[in-house]
């Protein structure tokens, strides 16, 4: 976590190295970066949360490299996989029985979608991961795509929170 005032002030490179972890779409990150200086944290959170706005499926599919399956333990001690483990702590600690339930629901999800079922896990239980999960089996493709572009959104907001105070 840096401040502000080192984002501004870093050289690209280093800002760049600071938020990359929010979210693996280059270009989000390169312009974030060249609209240094932001004058509050609020200022840029609001250019971060317009630069999603063009989001679709092929920023979701860059992204999705980028986050591990729900309820996989991500290893690894690079900055994705710490946030990632942060996030997913509830599904980690929650009891054999829910993880086996999401481990199935992330395959039924995978075998309809053809992809990483993506939600913003922190501050959900197991339970409330799992009725996502059903519910989303239940969308077309064009919806899933907007629900999960939207979670997309929200991590990368939270990350972008915790990474810049
Ligand atoms: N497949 C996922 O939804 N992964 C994740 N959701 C989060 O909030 N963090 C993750 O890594």
């Amino acid at each position: 976590m840096i401040s502000l005032k080192q984002f501004n002030d870093g050289d690209i490179q280093s800002a760049q190295q600071a938020i990359a972890h929010c979210v693996a779409i280059e270009a989000w990150q390169t312009q974030l970066v060249a609209r240094r200086p932001y004058r509050d944290i609020a200022a840029l959170q609001a250019v971060a949360s317009a630069l999603t706005e063009g989001w679709g499926k092929d920023e979701l599919t860059l992204a999705l490299r980028a986050h591990p399956r729900i309820g996989e333990r991500p290893t690894g001690e690079s900055s994705e996989a710490q946030a990632s483990r942060s996030e997913q702590a509830a599904v980690q600690d929650s009891d054999r029985q829910s993880k086996e339930a999401i481990r199935l629901g992330n395959q039924r999800y995978e075998q309809r979608f053809q992809r990483v079922f993506l939600i913003r896990a922190k501050g959900r239980s197991p339970q409330e991961i799992l009725a996502a999960l059903q519910q989303r089996l239940q969308l077309s493709e064009a919806e899933d795509i907007e629900v999960s572009v939207q979670q997309l959104r929200e991590i990368t907001a939270l990350r972008l929170q915790e990474a810049i105070q």
